[in-house]
């Protein structure tokens, strides 16, 4: 396509552009190698540089300080050519595509400048070439159109008028595509980004994020900000592009370490964590709900996972669901608290201190010690006084343990170089004394100490972590008295739970009870370091994990963001939003909602939204594409064999085809005859990677990723039979960026009866 003047124009300003950032990274490069020569120059001569004498104490004080400059000038050399080496990698990024955007603006009076926009701003000498997408700024290329515009300044909001924007796609150097756009950001460019084929990673939109989504990346105001946005509308996305805006706006105070993201499971941490690094940023911390759970139950208690769970609710297999949702409840969480009040006076279990199969410490003594100290003292103080007392104590009973005859038995164990250490204090020891004949008995001193130190620092660990609590009997008796403190418990609720704790394992439903039971009588261990505390898939949350989430980071400003229509167990009677205001107070408290889906084309958006029951406000993105298939087998042979000819289809125009099952089990059966056709790969547990080709996924591990085509492993009305299945098969559905297809084996799911048949293609 010949290009007209001013597409060369500006195809002039990219290549001025790079030359300069080319320029600048060699220079860089070079400094990058000098300085890297230096540190190891450093290192190779750290020991020459150090005048090192031990002789007398001052020369011990003279050779730490010499050794600590060293040091720190090595840590400092290696600290400016890591800052270099990530300008280097910036410049990298920006030399690939300098920006991808264009504004003029002037204020009244004022010439008008043209502001190019990119991921990182770059500066040549005063003059900014490239302003980073973050700065103040920019704000109006996501929010405005050409006429009157106005940004928030450091100092104040300024207001001008926009004369052009413009949009590049600019790859390797070149541009590839450039619009002036009018109305709002460029459907053309979005058309772009959305009908490209989707990567094992996700991507960062920052060239063309909408307007009802910079508001929310920009918030500062808010201290609780709720999103509610349909599947596609770009929640995770605006998450992380918030993540990313949040570093920049507070760069001298906010480090990715005090952010913390919660999501659904691991293998959607490993779909995300490329977006920020290619921003330049860190990443945030990461975890899952049940990552997080397990790191505070301990090694000897296996935390029940929310797949697990799932599994086994979509299997059938959920008669402990009512019990599970009264655990879940809020009323749930305040009963623990309750209960906790009850046990200032009396009733808190205990378990004696054990060693070498014998009781050291009885409970009976620890339950004395404890519920000696005054009424007024809170449990947690009683419990530090008690684990600092039964610390001393425990110095007592090794002073005795030392004597006892094991101890010599273990001596004869020991290797040479704890004698040679135990000779040597002896040797001290009987200088100073002048007393050579109690030299062995020094060196047996010696010895039995470090014998028994060692065997009962585990001892010690278990002191400060309150093991002598005997957390899970408590926990159990609460259950049993659940009747007493839980509105609505008829019956007493252990025993699920007891069952479980004597095969080591903690019930997902538990989880959070358990673990405030023990914050709330040892002391919580909340963090007052995490400043933003972001939650993904929010509606997966029970009322007990949000209070507990609130409990736990009582500073922390709250980004939560969720699809109600993508709950996994249905749609629960009280609005969740409603809920979270109670928890988290209405104060400085926004919510917003994203109605327009991005992921999918028009065709599969308009079927998957009329799956909802509600008539929901889902708007589509204009871009089109084939409409869903609805296939009817007959016999799980023949709908396995469309599912195949589906897949070998889509694989010849996709990176990704997911077939997307219902549970494990259901895939697990599938695997063994698509296996022999496809080329496949079974995404059974979270802990994989995402590759591209072909996965057969169960529908849960799906959420919040997304494929070029997806293919409904089975659609019938013998798997997607009742209401609550009605969520799950819309967020299986909304996973399709391009190519919907549904197999089913026999009569297809009721849950499809109000589609429209002109919204689908039936085969
Ligand atoms: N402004 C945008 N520009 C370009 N792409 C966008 C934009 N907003 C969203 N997208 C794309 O739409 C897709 C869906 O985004 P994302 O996964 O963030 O949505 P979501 O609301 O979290 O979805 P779900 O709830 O279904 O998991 C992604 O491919 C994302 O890149």
């Amino acid at each position: 396509m010949p290009h007209d003047e001013e597409w060369l124009k500006e195809q002039k300003r990219v290549d001025d552009t790079i030359e300069k950032m080319k320029h600048e990274k060699d220079t860089l490069l070079s400094k990058v190698r000098a300085v890297r020569g230096e540190a190891q120059e450093i290192r190779n001569t750290f020991w020459e540089d150090v005048t090192v004498n031990l002789d007398e104490p001052d020369d011990v004080v003279e050779t730490s300080a010499s050794v600590r400059q060293q040091a720190e000038l090595l840590a400092e050399r290696e600290r400016s050519y890591g800052h270099m080496e990530k300008d280097v990698k910036k410049l990298d990024r920006l030399i690939y595509s300098p920006y991808f955007a264009r504004v003029d603006f002037h204020e009244e009076g004022e010439p008008s400048e043209p502001i190019y926009i990119g991921i990182a701003s770059y500066r040549d000498e005063d003059e900014y070439l490239v302003y980073d997408w973050r700065a103040p700024i920019s704000s109006i290329y996501y929010d405005g159109v050409p006429g009157p515009v106005s940004y928030q300044a450091p100092d104040g909001r300024r207001e001008g008028i926009m004369d052009l924007k413009r949009q590049f796609l600019i790859r390797r150097g070149h541009i590839e595509a450039m619009f002036d756009t009018g109305v709002s950001i460029g459907d053309e460019m979005l058309q772009e980004m959305l009908g490209a084929n989707a990567n094992t990673h996700m991507k960062n939109i920052v060239a063309t994020i909408q307007k009802e989504q910079n508001r929310i990346i920009r918030d500062v105001s808010s201290n609780l900000l709720f999103v509610q946005g349909a599947a596609g509308s770009g929640k995770t996305s605006v998450a992380l592009q918030r993540i990313a805006y949040l570093l920049y706006r507070y760069r001298d105070s906010l480090h990715s370490e005090q952010m913390v993201l919660f999501s659904p499971n691991q293998l959607f941490n490993h779909y995300v964590s490329k977006v920020l690094p290619e921003l330049g940023e860190n990443n945030m911390q990461q975890t899952t709900f049940l990552e997080f759970a397990q790191a505070r139950a301990g090694k000897k208690l296996k935390v029940e996972s929310l797949l697990e769970q799932m599994e086994e609710a979509l299997e059938g297999k959920a008669e402990n669901r009512k019990e599970a949702q009264i655990k879940g409840s809020l009323a749930f969480f305040h009963a623990v608290r309750d209960y906790v009040e009850k046990l200032l006076n009396g009733g808190i279990l205990f378990r004696d201190i054990r060693f070498k199969g014998e009781t050291i410490v009885a409970k009976e003594k620890i339950a004395e010690m404890f519920y000696a100290y005054d009424k007024s003292y809170s449990l947690s103080n009683r419990f530090q006084l008690v684990s600092k007392k039964l610390l001393k104590e425990l110095e007592q009973i090794a002073k005795e343990e030392r004597k006892k005859p094991w101890v010599e038995e273990e001596m004869e164990l020991l290797g040479t170089e704890a004698f040679l250490a135990a000779h040597q204090y002896a040797e001290r020891k009987s200088r100073k004394s002048n007393d050579a004949f109690s030299e062995s008995n020094y060196e047996k001193e010696f010895l039995a100490r470090k014998i028994v130190n060692r065997r009962f620092s585990s001892i010690r660990k278990q002191i400060k972590t309150f093991h002598y609590l005997h957390i899970r009997a408590q926990y159990l008796d609460f259950l049993r008295r659940a009747p007493e403190f839980v509105p609505g418990a008829e019956e007493r609720l252990d025993a699920k739970t007891r069952a479980a704790f004597r095969e080591g394992w903690l019930p997902y439903e538990d989880t959070v009870p358990f673990l405030y039971l023990f914050d709330l009588l040892t002391g919580k261990a909340t963090s007052s370091s995490i400043k933003y505390v972001f939650i993904d898939e929010i509606q997966d949350y029970s009322p007990v994990q949000l209070a507990y989430l609130r409990y736990l980071f009582p500073y922390s400003k709250f980004t939560m963001l969720g699809d109600l229509n993508q709950s996994i167990f249905g749609t629960s009677g009280r609005s969740q939003m409603e809920l979270i205001k109670e928890i988290f107070g209405e104060e400085k408290a926004q919510v917003v909602y994203l109605t327009k889906s991005y992921r999918s084309t028009a065709q599969i958006t308009r079927f998957t939204k009329e799956i909802l029951a509600g008539g929901e406000k889902i708007e589509w993105f204009e871009r089109e594409g084939d409409l869903p298939v609805v296939t009817v087998a007959r016999g799980k042979e023949e709908a396995l064999a469309k599912v195949v000819q589906f897949a070998k289809k889509y694989a010849k125009e996709s990176n990704t085809v997911a077939i997307i099952g219902k549970s494990r089990k259901q895939c697990a059966e599938a695997y063994e005859t698509l296996r022999e056709e496809l080329d496949l790969t079974f995404i059974e547990k979270e802990y994989s990677d995402l590759p591209e080709g072909i996965i057969l996924i169960p529908s849960y591990l799906a959420k919040g990723l997304e494929f070029d085509s997806v293919i409904v492993l089975d659609a019938s009305a013998s798997v997607y039979k009742d209401e609550a299945e009605r969520t799950l098969l819309y967020t299986v559905g909304t996973r399709a960026m391009h190519h919907l297809a549904l197999v089913s084996n026999g009569p297809v799911t009721p849950l499809l009866d109000k589609v429209p048949e002109t919204l689908y293609v039936k085969k």
